[in-house]
């Protein structure tokens, strides 16, 4: 008989409860249990969620629940915490957004979870970060939604302009899941031609300046979507769902998570946007791209800025705390 597995998702705001949404219509768990502060939305969510079971295709378990019921989870999906207002960066949640994540991970640890983590709380990059130090996990088992998003974005835009099936727009975004992130065109392709080759193809329909507006669209797009109706929530859940099918059918996928980088991209400790190979042992490699000169440069910043950000995060007795218990 086949395990059943089970997916622990902690947070059913706008992120959560769109996760739980298209994980149901994918079908891709057979059990859910929904956790949040806020308990009669998570219930009620719950129960709106079972009445479309019926629409579903396949039977599956989906309950409101607590903490204990993640000793038995496969993966918790974390999407819990503040989110942007207008005109706030990423970066600018982090003090109040570390502070719930100590207690919900040491929460979710003291029921004896030991499986995987899907974090895609902002500034998400340094929460993975958080969720591994507070959890005691190895890093491989502690995985960010990191630039997943990013890159649909970019792969939408470019097929759009290429006027292109998305699927067949191979193209990443890497780095921080912010401001300082980097598309990498030296490796962008549509259907196995370079950017730069099919817009030499065309010079009649394409120009090569329109990459940067191109990027700036993709850079920005939480900032439009936010101004526009408060929240993006989506596309990231469709991303979430992506990487928990990723894991729980053992892919071997190829997805731009935020992994734990230690000597790769010449980069010590930090979790950070890039290409990881990811199946049922979570990131089973870091995939290492030959990066061109100015994306380098681009990337060096993009670590500079997030190993800025926690440098005081890493002076603070919550971090301290759980550094010292892990030992
Ligand atoms: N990584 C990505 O690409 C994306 C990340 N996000 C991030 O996802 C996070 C959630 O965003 P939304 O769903 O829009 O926010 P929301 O405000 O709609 O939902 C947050 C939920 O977290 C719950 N919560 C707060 N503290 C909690 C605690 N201690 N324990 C349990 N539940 C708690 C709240 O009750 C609420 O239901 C934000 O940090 C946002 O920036 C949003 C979109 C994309
Ligand atoms: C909010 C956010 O991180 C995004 O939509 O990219």
């Amino acid at each position: 008989m086949e395990r059943v597995n089970r997916v622990a998702l902690i947070g059913t705001g706008a992120v959560g409860s769109s996760y739980a949404f298209a994980l149901l219509n994918q079908g891709v768990a057979d059990e859910l249990v929904m956790i949040d502060l806020n308990k009669e939305k998570s219930e009620g969510d719950a129960m709106d969620l079972n009445h479309g079971l019926a629409f579903a295709p396949a039977n599956k378990k989906i309950w409101f629940g607590d903490y204990k019921d993640c000793a038995y989870a496969d993966i918790v999906v974390i999407t819990a915490g503040a989110n942007q207002k207008p005109g706030e960066t990423r970066l600018d949640l982090l003090e109040k957004n570390t502070a719930i994540f100590h207690s919900i991970v040491n929460n979710v640890m003291e029921s004896g979870f030991d499986g995987i983590f899907i974090v895609a709380t902002n500034p998400v990059d340094i929460l993975t970060y958080m969720t591994r130090t507070f959890s005691g996990l190895p890093a491989n088992r502690v995985i960010g939604s990191g630039t997943i998003l990013d890159t649909a974005r970019l792969r939408f835009q470019l097929s759009e302009y290429f006027n292109i099936d998305t699927r067949n727009v191979h193209a990443y975004i890497i780095g921080e899941h912010g401001d300082s992130e980097l598309p990498v065109w030296s490796h962008a392709n549509v259907a196995g031609r370079s950017v730069f080759d099919r817009i030499q193809d065309h010079p009649d329909l394409y120009d090569i300046q329109d990459l940067d507006t191109i990027f700036a669209q993709v850079r920005d797009a939480a900032y439009h979507i936010i101004e526009r109706k408060g929240a993006t929530h989506y596309g990231i859940a469709m991303g979430l769902v992506r990487l928990t099918k990723a894991i729980l059918h053992n892919e071997n996928a190829v997805l731009t998570i935020s992994g734990y980088v230690d000597g790769q991209y010449g980069v010590d400790d930090l979790y950070i946007g890039v290409p990881a190979i990811v199946n049922r042992q979570g990131v089973m490699e870091i995939i290492e791209l030959n990066l061109d000169s100015e994306e380098k440069l681009k990337f060096e910043k993009s670590v500079s800025v997030l190993k800025e950000t926690m440098k005081p995060l890493k002076e603070s007795s919550m971090y301290k705390d759980s550094e010292i218990s892990r030992k």
